[in-house]
Order: structure tokens, then C-alpha cells, then sequence
């Protein structure tokens, strides 16, 4: 009897201390994350001028919420910008939805460029090189088809290009949709994503992720334009990669990048995720280790071995209390970064983290099996270093 009760309180006392820790760290984290993800857009001052925005779309296809995404950048409330559209296919249907915004904006200053320039291996920056060229604003601001902008999302990102600032971005999000693989998505941008991306960030690690990300176009074109990172599928990392090395700043907007794909499905976004992996993997191959690393399951492992190891408590005890607690961290950031009620309940939030971390495993490996990376309708190989080659299709005789 003496045993057991000894044995209950020891675990009390393990939870207790590794409870104490994390709950410091939870508040924490909620009050700064507050403050960085969420503090109210001050207006510039008004004697200074309102810097020109050039925004590129790269556009591609068209899926249901195109239209109404796109719409978004016709109604944002910030003075000087223009919509550089590019579309790479002539035949594309996206043409005809971004000409009857045109139609319906008349006042909104936007041009569409079709045909694209094949400058490179990237077929982004293939497409969106006509529109860069055509530019004429001192900040371009790159922003991927899927997002969304709210009326003042522009004026957000402008305001935090302050002296030193050469690229603003946004943390990837998404957007409240219905169904299983919706809450998947969200469950992974606002825990597992976040969670790295945020210490990244802290640790002014290069983490831009080019789906929304404002520059100073003058830093571009001292390299020679968007066409110097055309050999590379991640020309993200590499560009602000390039402006970290002549000294520049990254920093991250106070509103995330609100994705709103109106093509969501389990299997396309875990394609997406691999092929991120595979980019990641060869740009800088020390993500092989450091990834697994940040994942509840593996390095909550490795603390178990070691505090068996090093104190002798119960491992198994110490790994659940330890999962338990990344689980409720992970609640918590997530209900930060959406700043409001989430479209799912609590139960949905289990399925979606518990889906989440089994599957993360198996697509990591099947990342390192297959290196081939398929982005839309074309296939690549990467070379260590992370510069691309397209892989031709075999023509059948
Ligand atoms: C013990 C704990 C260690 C923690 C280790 C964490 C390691 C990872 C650290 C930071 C990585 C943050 C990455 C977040 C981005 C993920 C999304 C992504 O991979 N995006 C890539 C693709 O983006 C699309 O590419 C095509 C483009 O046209 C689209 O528009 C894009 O959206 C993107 O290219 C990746 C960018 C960032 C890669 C960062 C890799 C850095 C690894 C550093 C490792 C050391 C960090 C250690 C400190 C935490
Ligand atoms: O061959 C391509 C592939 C992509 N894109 C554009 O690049 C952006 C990112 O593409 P996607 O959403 O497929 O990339 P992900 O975010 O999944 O990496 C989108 O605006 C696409 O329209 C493009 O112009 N040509």
C-alpha cells in the first residue's frame, strides 16, 4: 500500500514538475503571440506618403473560389497599388475571371500579362517575370493565387517595412472551410507550421515561405531581377536568403497569409507537404535531422529516454503527460493565431492533431524515398544546394 501511494505521489510530483515549466512557458508564449500576430494596424504617419504597391499574381488554373479570392485584392483599402495579373497558358480559363474583375473595377489600376518568359527552370517566376518587368511601384508585393486579402492586410504589411526591413511575409494560415481535410489544414498551418515558423523567425532563421511576401523591388533588380532565382523551385528561400546576406531584414506581418484554395482535399495537400519537404531537404539538408526533431512524438521520446536516464522517472508516465501538454500548447497557439472561434469543436481538433501526427512520419519518409517533386503539371529533380532541373515527360513512340 505504502508502494503505491509512493509511487502515485512521485508521478504527482513528476507531473507537478513538468507542468510548472510549460505552463509558465504557455502564458508566455500567449501574451507575445498576442502582441505579435495581432496588434492593431496603426495608419503611417500622415506626412509620410503612402510608398506604390506593385502586386503579382501568379495565376494558374481556376478552382471555386478563385473569383472571390481575387476579388479581395479589388476592394483593399490602402491608396496606391496595381494588380499585375500573369498567366502563363493563353488558353487558361483563369483569363476570363480575372477580365470580368477588371470589368467590374474599373478603377482599380490592373493590367493582365499572358504568355509568360521563360527565363528559368521556376514556372513561377517564368510567369510572373512580364509583370515584374512592367512594374512600377518601389515595393512588389508577390502574393500566390489562393490568398485572400482583408481590407486592411496591404497596409498591415506595409507598415511593418521599416528602416532595415527588405521583405515582409506572412505566416502561412488558412481560411475557415467546411470539412475534414479544412480543419487538417488548419490544425497543421496553426500548430506544427507555426510552431516552427515562429521560432524561426525568433532565431532569425531564413523561414520565408513566398505565398504572400512584400520587397523592395530596388533589392531585386540589384541581382539582376526575379530571374537570378529562377534556377531554383524554392526561389523563396533563396531571394531572402540573397537580401539576408547584404544585410537586410525578414520580418513577419502581424496577419497571417489567409489561403482560401477552394480545391481542398487530404491527398493534394499532403502532396503539397511532401514536395515542401523535398525542397527543404535539399536546400538545407540538416532539416533531415531537425525536422523529426520538432515533432511532439519523437523528440518527447527522446526526453523520456533521457530523464529515465538521467533521474530515473518513469518514461512512460513522463511521454504522456508530455504529449498531453504539447496537445493543450498546441490548442492554444492555434486559438492565438485564428483570434477568434474556431469552425470546428474540440473533438474535430483531436482527430485533425492526432491525423496530423501519425501521417507526419510517413510523409516525411516518402519525401526522402521518391526525390521527384510534381508541382502542378510539371516534374523536377533537385540537386543538393536545391537547384532544379525539370524532368521532360517520355514521349511514347
Ligand atoms: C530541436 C528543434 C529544432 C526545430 C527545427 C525546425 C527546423 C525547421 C526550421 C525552420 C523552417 C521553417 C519552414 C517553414 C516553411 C515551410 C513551408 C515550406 O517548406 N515552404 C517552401 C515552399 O514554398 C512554396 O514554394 C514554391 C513557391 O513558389 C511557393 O510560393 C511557396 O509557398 C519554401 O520554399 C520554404 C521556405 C523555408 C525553408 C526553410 C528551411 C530552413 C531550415 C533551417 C534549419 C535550421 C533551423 C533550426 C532552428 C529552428
Ligand atoms: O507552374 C506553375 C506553378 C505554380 N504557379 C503559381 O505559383 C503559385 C504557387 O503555386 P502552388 O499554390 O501550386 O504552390 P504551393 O503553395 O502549393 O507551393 C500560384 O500562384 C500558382 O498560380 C505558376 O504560376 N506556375
Amino acid at each position: 500500500m505504502r508502494n503505491t501511494v509512493c509511487v502515485v505521489q512521485q508521478e504527482s510530483d513528476l507531473t507537478a514538475k513538468t507542468n510548472i515549466p510549460e505552463a509558465v512557458c504557455a502564458f508566455c508564449l500567449q501574451r507575445v503571440l498576442k502582441w505579435k500576430l495581432h496588434r492593431k494596424v496603426s495608419k503611417l504617419p500622415s506626412e509620410t506618403p503612402y510608398p506604390g504597391v506593385s502586386i503579382l499574381k501568379p495565376l494558374m488554373g481556376v478552382d471555386p473560389n478563385l473569383f472571390s479570392n481575387l476579388e479581395t485584392f479589388f476592394t483593399m483599402n490602402y491608396p496606391v497599388y496595381e494588380l499585375l495579373f500573369c498567366i502563363e497558358d493563353k488558353s487558361d480559363p483563369a483569363i476570363m475571371i480575372v477580365m470580368q474583375l477588371i470589368q467590374k473595377y474599373p478603377t482599380v489600376s490592373s493590367r493582365l500579362f499572358t504568355g509568360g518568359s521563360v527565363v528559368g527552370v521556376n514556372p513561377k517566376i517564368n510567369n510572373m517575370q512580364p509583370g515584374f518587368t512592367a512594374a512600377k511601384y518601389d515595393l512588389i508585393l508577390i502574393s500566390d493565387s489562393g490568398i485572400r486579402m482583408k481590407e486592411d492586410t496591404l497596409l498591415d504589411m506595409v507598415s511593418c517595412m521599416t528602416e532595415g526591413v527588405g521583405l515582409v511575409h506572412q505566416m502561412p494560415f488558412t481560411c475557415d472551410r467546411d470539412g475534414f481535410a479544412a480543419t487538417l489544414e488548419k490544425v497543421y498551418f496553426g500548430t506544427a507550421q507555426a510552431r516552427i515558423y515562429l521560432a524561426a523567425d525568433l532565431l532569425r532563421v531564413n523561414c520565408h515561405t513566398g505565398m504572400s511576401a512584400l520587397i523592395r523591388k530596388a533589392l531585386i533588380d540589384e541581382v539582376g531581377g526575379i530571374q537570378a532565382f529562377s534556377c531554383y523551385l524554392a526561389e523563396d528561400f533563396f531571394l531572402a536568403k540573397s537580401l539576408k546576406e547584404r544585410g537586410w531584414r525578414m520580418c513577419i506581418s502581424s496577419q497571417p497569409a489567409w489561403q482560401n484554395s477552394g480545391v481542398c482535399e487530404i491527398n493534394s495537400f499532403q502532396a503539397r507537404l511532401t514536395r515542401w519537404t523535398k525542397l527543404r531537404v535539399a536546400m538545407v539538408p540538416s532539416t533531415i535531422l531537425l525536422e523529426p526533431l520538432s515533432e511532439c512524438v519523437v523528440i518527447g521520446a527522446c526526453a523520456s529516454w533521457a530523464v529515465w536516464f538521467l533521474f530515473s522517472w518513469d518514461p512512460l508516465v513522463f511521454y504522456l503527460v508530455h504529449v498531453l501538454v504539447w496537445f493543450l500548447l498546441d490548442w492554444i497557439l492555434l486559438s492565438i493565431i485564428q483570434n477568434g472561434s474556431l469552425p470546428f469543436n474540440k473533438f474535430d481538433f483531436v482527430m485533425g492533431w492526432l491525423f496530423r501526427e501519425c501521417c507526419s512520419p510517413y510523409l516525411y519518409l516518402h519525401a526522402l524515398w521518391d526525390p521527384a517533386i510534381r508541382w502542378r503539371e510539371r516534374t523536377y529533380r533537385l540537386k543538393w544546394g536545391g537547384v532544379a532541373e525539370e524532368l521532360k515527360p517520355k514521349v511514347k513512340v
